[in-house]
């Protein structure tokens, strides 16, 4: 949504400490009467210490969003901030440093690494980037998530929900100040899933994390803080302390307004029939050069669990927190 400044922002009251910033955030796809206007100039806080939900319609932008927020995409217009550290014009190098040390990831593909036992997983990226796991945050982490007698187990000796705790710790073990989760309750069933929004619900109000979550799942957004919901590249309406059942009518008039207006003049954002963006490929530690764009998405991976050697981890199209 793009609102003067002087106006509410969603995402936040006054009073929140910021844990990301978006102003103006606008990304295009593709160039002349194909472009896509993914984001269109949105204004966006992310308050620290909180549980924020993004939903909205297949296409309206909550991954670009997401990419664009941590840093892994480029934007087209406009200006974001981690913290007090603006990301937009970071070079390449310092933007992968930048999402290693600060930002946790979660996806719905857990993308652990097969050879290694959930404690190698979940202290991967921090061996990776030479940094020794600060030992007592880490056993609260695990202790939180129910995974201590788990640890030496590997991903194929797990249930779908305990590799996703697996995931769920990755992203946590290095304390980042962000963590972003796409569908993170997508490929398990619903026990498996609630179990996860309960320990990311618990990651916010007991270790005081900061968490963002694609989804299109209104009960799992009813275990955030607040609900925004986007169209057509816009945050057109936000909602505190959802219930999955308030959640579940406003997108159904998402979906009244929407049909309306496939009738009439097509929307800004509207998909020109191209499938929603993929995970992008990261590099670890690029030379040099630009940051990824779209043309560096890859398809995910068809083949569940055939994660990649140790040594390619790095490589793979759905980065392990702070892995990139
Ligand atoms: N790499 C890309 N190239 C071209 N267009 C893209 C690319 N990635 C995304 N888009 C387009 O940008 C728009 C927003 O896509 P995005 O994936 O952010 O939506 P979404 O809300 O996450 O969708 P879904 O809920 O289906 O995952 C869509 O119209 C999509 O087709």
């Amino acid at each position: 949504m793009s609102t003067p400044a002087a106006e509410h922002t969603p995402g936040l009251t006054s009073a929140d400490p910021i844990a990301a910033r978006a102003r103006g955030l606008t990304k295009a796809y593709g160039s002349g009467e194909t472009t896509v206007l993914a984001l269109d100039a949105m204004d966006v806080d992310i308050a620290r210490g909180r549980f924020t939900a993004v939903m909205g319609p297949s296409g309206s932008g909550k991954s670009t969003l997401m990419h664009c927020l941590a840093g892994l995409d480029t934007v087209s217009a406009g200006r974001v901030w981690l913290g007090d550290t603006e990301i937009t014009g970071l070079k390449d190098r310092d933007l992968t440093r930048l999402r290693r040390d600060r930002i946790g990831f979660m996806f719905q593909s857990f993308n652990l690494i097969p050879t290694l036992n959930a404690l190698e997983n979940i202290t991967l990226p921090m061996d990776i980037a030479g940094r020794k796991p600060d030992g007592k945050w880490l056993d609260q982490v695990v202790d939180t998530l129910g995974l201590r007698d788990r640890l030496g187990h590997r991903p194929a000796q797990l249930s779908g929900g305990q590799q996703q705790r697996v995931a769920c710790a990755r992203a946590l073990a290095s304390r980042p100040e962000l963590i972003f989760a796409d569908e993170p309750t997508g490929n398990l069933d619903s026990r498996a899933g609630l179990e996860v929004l309960g320990f990311l619900r618990e990651a916010v109000d007991r270790l005081h994390q900061t968490v963002v979550m694609v989804t299109h799942d209104p009960g799992a957004a009813a275990h955030s803080d607040l609900v925004l919901f986007l169209v057509d590249g816009r945050i057109v309406d936000e909602m505190a302390r959802p219930t999955a059942q308030a959640v579940l009518d406003r997108m159904k008039r998402f979906d009244v307004t929407r049909a309306r207006s496939v009738d009439g003049i097509p929307a800004p954002g509207r998909a020109s029939g191209l499938a929603p963006a993929p995970i992008p490929d990261l590099a670890p530690e690029p030379a040099s050069g630009l940051a990824p764009g779209p043309d560096s998405r890859r398809a995910p991976d068809p083949v569940p669990g055939a994660g990649p050697a140790p040594g390619e981890a790095v490589r793979s199209h759905e980065p392990p927190p702070g892995e990139d």
